[in-house]
Formats: structure tokens, sequence, C-alpha cells
């Protein structure tokens, strides 16, 4: 059954958005190229912007008598205008050069041709310049040579000489495109022919001064052109760190190898190896530079997914678009691709000097870090533009400093990027023209809404767009645990846009009920704004508050993975479709919405799940680790992810399968080579960017996290997923077992469940998501043992238990659990260990009297057997609840403990490294 949404936005009219070439500028000028690019209704409204006037060029300013003739002035040209306009100025202080200009123009002197000596140009400089009386420019004083104006006969040569360069460039980008054509075998796919491209000639990259500078953007299918050529410069920028590329390249090599072997693979829902790389796809054949086409060759995608397939066309038409699909199905493409394309054939080319051109929002800054560098990889090959990075947790004057210089393509989390908007007066989004908001649903979950609407109300505003897009303050019934987030970490620093949900969640639903209940009564006008921009919105599920927010960002949308439909009220409905992604949709229930009921999962991913009793939780998570590690390894690489509750668990799992386990039970627990990595909000940002590039470049690990990590996360090659915590919400489920079976890759994903929680498995089957179950004696091989003679003198003989059968797997739960006594034991009487113990107790229960609605009734905390779960942290008493960790002051606490020590040990290395200089 399809899934329903009502969408408040009103419904497209029948004329869709002018495609980009006419996209409207925000000066509400007709292009460079020609286009008339206002809609009706709003230039109606507006007084004849300067640029439309007769006699002036798009900027308002008077036009030169060559392009009133309607000769035509390409991108340097006007350059060169915009600093003629400048330095006559500076170089006209007086009235008598101000009359002497308006005199009728003496009649040309022959113009200087190319290739004539310097010297005949020289002399008649300084003969002008003696006859002015020593104004205007000095031939002499090369500075003023470097500022000053040229004569117009200069100019011409200027501009003949330019144009023969270009003709000469324009011949060996044809002639590469020939080449090119002729080793793919296709001599049809050439470049687009010269006219198309003519703006994307290269020039110097003079910056005019950042203001006012009018280009011509090349959007849309067809249009577009390579922006260099292939010249291409090298600069190092691209610190694309966790190897996902290369990993895609190989998963995408593979799939494309699968889907040709195997011939029907290619069809809807199956494999995901066959979605990944349908054969005959080309970049080119989607509009795509050449260019960007190359390097996505270099980088290893060769050809594009269902999804971006779907996708591109709409977006390099110049709409806006609100996108669905399945978790690894390569979204993150989706979107940076038609902003690269685009900004790479601005003309003239966009400087550091133009700002902030393209913006993308992503909920987590671990995604943002992924994003960005995906761009920067992606942008080697365009080296004028530059990527960069606004994350919370990051020094901030650095980012000031970046921004003032210029980032054309910005990812950054709401939090942060709000507070530069509103502090930072050098960040210049005048030019924005792309605006991403990446995992919207994730966004909403956490609360983001009210600063979503802050950010993009700034945006419009300081970009002079329409649209206020104040309707959009929807009922955040939800966003407490981003209000929880907030409490937590933002008010110290002003960030607060991560999804530190583990804590606090109790404070945090109270007050998102307040938040809800003020944003419900806005109504609003909405309806996008930001004048020329194109947004895209992304989401992997159908949120509620789907709608508010493509009510407040976009304008028309082109919808993929939804179906759109009028309703009698004059706004439309969202139907979920199945997903481009291919895979199957689950079955939907749509009466309440829930975004797992429209979840699509790859078919590559096996699903299962476990009982395991409260007190033997951390031995059984021990032994599913042993196994999954062992079995993995034979295939050729294993690497789990595990998702708790909350950071206080993630630190006490880290400390007591790491270092205590070792030391109580003689050996450690994972096998040699497989790291222990973790990773939550409240780690320093420096150590949680750490561990996110060391686990994704890792072949073998266990990376035990909260759901920080459960979105967008893209790392490379994770073969299983461990829930050892329910997850908090439905949806989070989905999202947390997507970190696996990506781009076609086969993956597994195990849920722990108490006995009073195995009814969760009825309401995920209910949504359509279908788990097999596999008995805890299954891994009765892999249970951790203690030392032989311990077990004899249990009474079990050390080889039975690895026998395997009934009683042997019950003989190798009791000498996993005489482990456990040991491992305790050891907790016991270690300080920091029992610290961590009591505090990550605290914080599950907590996390636990936090879930609502239909699973409070089976994650109730009275069916929590309190001592049992004492027992699976260790603890040999069930602690107080009182006091400890979970407050805000208390994260804030460990927070600050946390960077000092972070701090302590960056200073030992550096000392450490000194020393070895030195020696
Ligand atoms: N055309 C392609 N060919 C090969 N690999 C690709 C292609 N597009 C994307 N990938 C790879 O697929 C993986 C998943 O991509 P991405 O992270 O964009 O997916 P997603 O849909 O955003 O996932 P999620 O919903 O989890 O955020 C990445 O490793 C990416 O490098």
């Amino acid at each position: 059954m399809d899934d329903e949404l009502e969408l408040n936005f009103s419904v497209p009219s029948a004329a869709p958005r002018p495609s980009k070439p006419s996209a409207p500028r925000k000066d509400g000028g007709a292009k460079p190229n020609g286009d008339s690019a206002k809609p009706a209704a709003k230039s109606a409204a507006k007084p004849a912007a300067p640029s439309q006037l007769p006699g002036r060029n798009p900027n308002g300013k008077t036009q030169p008598a060559q392009q009133r003739a309607g000769k035509p002035v390409n991108g340097r040209q006007q350059q060169q205008q915009h600093a003629i306009g400048r330095d006559q100025k500076k170089h006209q202080p007086d009235q008598a050069a101000a009359k002497a200009k308006a005199q009728p123009r003496a009649p040309r002197e022959p113009t200087t041709k190319i290739g004539r000596s310097g010297r005949v140009q020289q002399r008649a400089g300084k003969e002008r310049f003696k006859q002015s009386g020593g104004r205007g420019t000095d031939p002499d004083d090369p500075d003023e040579l470097m500022r000053a104006p040229e004569p117009e006969d200069e100019q011409e040569d200027d501009l003949r000489a330019a144009m023969s360069l270009m003709a000469q460039r324009e011949e060996a980008l044809q002639r590469e495109d020939r080449e090119a054509a002729a080793a793919r075998g296709g001599g049809s796919k050439a470049r687009a022919p010269a006219a198309e491209r003519e703006g994307v000639v290269e020039f110097d990259d003079d910056d005019d001064g950042g203001g006012g500078r009018k280009r011509r953007r090349l959007n849309g299918p067809g249009g577009g052109g390579s922006a260099n050529g292939g010249a291409v410069k090298a600069t190092g920028r691209g610190n694309y760190v966790p190897g996902s590329l290369v990993h895609a390249g190989k998963t995408a090599n593979n799939a494309a190898a699968a889907a040709n072997g195997g011939g029907a693979a290619a069809g809807a829902g199956a494999s995901g190896a066959a979605d990944a790389a349908a054969p005959g796809g080309e970049w080119s054949d989607l509009g795509l530079a050449a260019s960007l086409g190359q390097q996505l060759g270099s980088l290893g995608f060769l050809s594009p997914t269902p999804i971006q397939r779907a996708v591109l066309p709409v977006l390099l038409g110049g709409r806006d678009a609100l996108v669905r699909a399945q978790t690894g199905s390569g979204k993150t493409l989706c979107y940076l691709l038609p902003i690269i394309h685009d900004l790479q054939a601005q003309q003239p080319r966009i400087s550091r000097g133009d700002g902030t051109l393209a913006l993308v929002l992503a909920p987590t800054r671990e995604l943002c870090i992924q994003v960005h560098d995906v761009a920067t990889a992606l942008l080697r090959r365009f080296h004028w533009l530059v990527s960069g990075l606004v994350i919370g947790g990051e020094n901030r004057q650095h980012e000031k400093a970046r921004l003032r210089k210029g980032v054309a393509l910005l990812v950054a989390s709401p939090g942060r990027l709000l507070d530069h908007l509103e502090k930072t007066a050098s960040f210049r989004t005048s030019e924005l023209c792309w605006l991403v908001l990446d995992e919207a649903d994730r966004l909403l979950d956490l609360g983001f809404e009210a600063k979503l609407r802050q950010i993009t109300e700034l945006l419009n505003r300081r970009s002079g767009g329409g649209g206020s897009g104040s309707g959009a303050a929807a009922a955040a019934g939800n966003g407490g645990r981003a209000a929880a987030a907030e409490d937590g970490e933002g008010e110290e620093d002003g960030e607060g846009e991560d999804g530190e949900e583990e804590e606090g969640e109790e404070e945090g639903r109270g007050r998102a009920g307040r938040e809800g209940g003020r944003g419900s009564g806005a109504g609003g006008s909405g309806g996008g704004g930001g004048g020329g921009r194109q947004t895209v919105l992304l989401s992997a599920t159908l949120h509620k508050q789907l709608g508010a927010l493509a009510e407040l960002a976009l304008r028309d949308p082109a919808v993929v993975g939804f179906e759109m439909r009028r309703t009698g009220a004059g706004g439309v409905k969202l139907l979920a479709t199945a997903t481009a992604g291919g895979g199957a949709d689950t079955a939907a229930d749509t009466a309440d919405a829930d975004p797992l009921s429209t979840y699509s999962l790859p078919s590559t991913l096996r699903q299962c799940w476990m009982e395991v009793p409260a007190k033997e939780r951390l031995v059984a998570l021990a032994a599913l680790l042993r196994s999954r590690v062992a079995s993995r390894r034979r295939l050729g690489g294993s690497k789990a992810v595990v998702f708790v509750a909350s950071c206080d668990e993630v630190e006490f799992l880290h400390h007591v399968l790491g270092d205590v386990w070792e030391a109580a039970a003689g050996a450690a627990l994972l096998p040699r080579g497989v790291r222990l990595l973790k990773l939550h909000g409240d780690m320093p940002q420096a150590q949680r960017t750490e561990t996110f590039a060391g686990f994704s470049q890792e072949g073998d690990g266990v990376l035990l996290c909260t759901d920080v990590a459960a979105r967008g996360l893209d790392f490379p090659n994770v073969t299983t997923i461990v829930q050892y915590d329910v997850p908090g919400a439905p949806s989070e489920y989905v999202h947390r077992v997507g970190r696996s079976a990506r781009m076609g890759a086969a993956g597994e994903a195990v849920l722990l469940l108490m006995p009073h929680e195995v009814p969760y498995v009825n309401l995920l089957r209910s949504r359509g998501v279908l788990l097999e179950q596999e008995h805890l004696d299954k891994l009765a091989r892999y249970m951790p043992a203690p030392p032989p003679d311990q077990a004899l003198a249990m009474g079990i003989r050390p080889g039975k238990a690895a026998a395997g059968g009934g009683a042997a797997a019950g003989a190798a739960r009791q000498l996993a659990q005489q482990l456990h006594r040991q491992v305790a034991a050891a907790v016991s009487r270690d300080p920091h260990a029992s610290q961590l113990a009591n505090d990550a107790f605290r914080s599950f229960v907590r996390a636990y009297a936090t879930h609502a609605g239909d699973l409070k009734r089976v994650f109730a905390v009275r069916n929590l057997h309190l001592g049992h779960v004492a027992h699976s942290f260790c603890l040999m008493a069930t602690p107080t609840m009182a006091g400890g960790s979970g407050s805000a002051a208390d994260r804030k606490r460990r927070k600050r403990e946390a960077a000092e020590a972070a701090e302590a040990e960056r200073r030992r290395k550096m000392k450490r490294g000194a020393r070895r200089v030195t020696a």
C-alpha cells in the first residue's frame, strides 16, 4: 500500500520553473547569455532592474558600444570593462578630466596589431601622458602601468589576443574531444558545439573586487561543457581520507562485472550490485561536463546508479528536487555532481572573492566531513573551486578566516552555519545558487527545523530573494532529541548541531513538546525562496514534517521516490513509491505516516535477531563479535559497527572489552589486528575525526558508537551491524542497518533483544521489515572462557564447550558467565572502570525510559530486570539512579576532561616527535 503524507506547499502551476540557463538572477537582471530570466509575476511587481534598461549590462553599468551593437561580449571582456570602469574613476580625479572624457572621441589611431613591438605602444602612451599634462598613466611607472586603464586601441589588441587564444584553446579542446570520442569508439559523443560553450574558455581568474560580477551559468542537459578541457592542475587539496571512493569504485566495478556477466541482474529489485552500475550508463549522457565525467572515472565511479540517473537530469535542468532513496544508493553524488557541473561552468570563473555559491547542510559533523571529502575529491580537477567545511567543535577563528577568503562549496552543520551567518561579517552568500539539505529527515528528528528556518530566512535576506519561508514552523513533536542535544552541547559553545541524543532525552522531550506547540501555529506564505537559488532536499524516509520543510525550502520541486497528487484543498499529497535504488520497499500501512513504513532496504542485507537474557548481554556481544570476526576474516575482511544508546555505554564497553578484558581473561577479546574503536558525540572533535578516518581505512575493526554514526556515514566494507541496544525510534533501525550492504555489497545486521523486548520483532514485521531468528547457542563456540584449570574446577571439560550440541552450548555459556564474573571483579577493583560502569548503567536506564508511543509498551523500564542489567555492566550491585551521569553539567564536565586529555596526548605526541627529530 502506498504511504501518504500531506504537503502544504502549493501545487505547481502548469508552467515549470524555467530551466537553469534562464533561471532568474537575484538582481532580476537578464543573464549575460541573453535569457530573460524573471518569472512574469515577480518582474511585474518589481521596477525594472538596471540591467534590464537599454544600454545597460547585467550589472546596471553602461554597456560598451561593442556590446550595444549586439556583438558578443565574453567574460574576460566584461571583466576588463569592470576594471576599466573602476580605474577610470581612479584616474580622473578632477573636473577637467571628466570634461575631457565627455568630449566627442577623436578618430581612432590605427590599431596596434598583436605581435608588434611593445615599444610602439609604449611611445604612443608616453606621448599621450605628456599631452595630458601628467594626468593619467605614466607608462614609465611599472606600478602605475599595472593598475592603469589601457588606451582603447590596446584594449582592442588585448581583446584580439584573447580571442585568438580562445580560438586556439577551443581548437585544442575540440581535438581532445575528438580523440576522447575516438578512444571511446563513438564519435557521436563529442563535446557540445563550441557556440554552446563559448563561456567556458579559460581566462585568468582576475578578481574584480568581489562585487557585481555576472556569471553565465551553463546548466541544463547538454548545456554544460568542460571548464578546463582537461587542463588539470594538481592542487594537492584533496584530503579524501576514508578511502570510500576507492571502495566505491571497486564496488562499482564488481557490480558492473556482475551485471555484465550475470545478464539479468539489472531488473528492478534485483541485487544491489546491478543497482550499483547498470551497464552502458555514462555520465556525459546525463549532461555532465566531460571533465567532470573524467574526474568521476578517475575516482572509480564508472557509471551512475539508478537514483543518480533519476535525479541528475532534474537538477541539471534547473529544478528544485525532493528525493527519497534507500540507504547507500549514492545520494551524495546526486547533488554534488550538478553543483560542481554548474560551478565549473560559470563564467567568468568563480573566484574566492565571490564567496559561497553552494551550501550543503547535513545533520552530523561526521557526515559533513564525509560529504566535504567527496566534494574535495571531485573538485581536484577544478582548481579554482574551493570547498570548505564548518562544523561544531572546530576552531571558529580558522573557519572565519577560510570564509573570509571565500569558499565556493561549503558543507556545514546547521548550528555552526547559523553562527557564522549571524556573526561572521565577511561570510558572503549573496551569490548563493545551491542549497542542499541532506538527510532532511534526520535534521528534522534532531529538531533543527527552527534553525533551518532561520538559515533560510537569512540566506533569502542576503540574496534579496523572495519567499519568506515563514510558514514552516512545523510541530516538532519528536524534536526533543535535538533539544536534548542542544541542551547538552549547545549552551557552552553554541554548537548543538549534532546527534548527541544519548542523554538527557527526557528533558529533551519535554522541551520538544513546548517547541512543537510554538511552531505549530505558524502558517505562512512559504513556498521556497532565495531568488534563483536551486534547492535540493534528500530524505531516506517519509518524515511527518517533510512537507513543512519542503514548503519552507522548495519551489515547484521535482519529486523522486515519491508520487505527488493534488488534493481538493489546493495542496498536494506525497505518496511513497518504489525508490529508484531498487530493493524492496517495505509494506506500508500509512495511517501514521511512520517513516519506517515507507522504507526501502537493500536486498543484499541479511537481518536477524537474537534473544539474550539481560545478564548474558555482555558475553553474548563478546561471542558475537568473535564469531563474526572469525568468519568474515576468512572471507577477506571483517568490520563491525556496534550501536548502543549512550555515550557512557560506548566509553564503558570500549574500556571493558579492551584493556580490562585482556587483563582479566589473560587474552585479548579480538584477534590481533582487529582494532576496537569508539565514536560518540561527547568525544572531542579531533578524536571523532580521527576515529572516523581510522575506521574507514581499517580492513578489520569493531566500532562502538551511538546513533551519531547511524545516518549517512559511508564506512567502506562494513560487514556486520550489531544493535546491542534497541534503536530509539523504529526508523533508526533502518538507518543503523543501512551502514552495511551498501552499493550492492553483502551485509548482515544482528539485533540483540532481551526476552521482554521480543515483541519488537513483530512491530518491525508489521512495517515490512522481516528478521530471521538466530539462537544464542549458535555462538557457543565463540563464547569467551576462563583458563582450562578454572573450567575443570567448575566440573566442565574445557574441550566440551567447543564440541557443539545443546549440552555443549550450556557449558560454554556457563564458562562465559564465569569469565564475566572475573571481568566484573576487575572492574570493581578499578575506580575508573567502576565509574564508567555506573555512568553507563544510569544512561542506559534513562535512555530506556524515553521510548514513546508503541515502543513504550515494549520497552518499558518496569520490564527491565535492573539487577541483571547491572550485572551486564559488570556491577556487583544495582546503582541508584540519583545524580551522576546524564545531567547537562556532567556532560560538559566530561567533555572538558576528554578535551583536556586529548590535548595533553597531542602535546605528548608532538614532544615525542620533536625529540625524534632532534635525535
Ligand atoms: N555511481 C557510483 N558508482 C560507484 N559507487 C558509487 C556511485 N555513487 C555512489 N557510490 C558509492 O556508494 C556509496 C554510498 O553512497 P552515498 O553515501 O552517497 O549513499 P547514500 O544514499 O547517501 O547513503 P545513506 O542513505 O546511508 O546516506 C559510497 O561509497 C559512494 O562512494
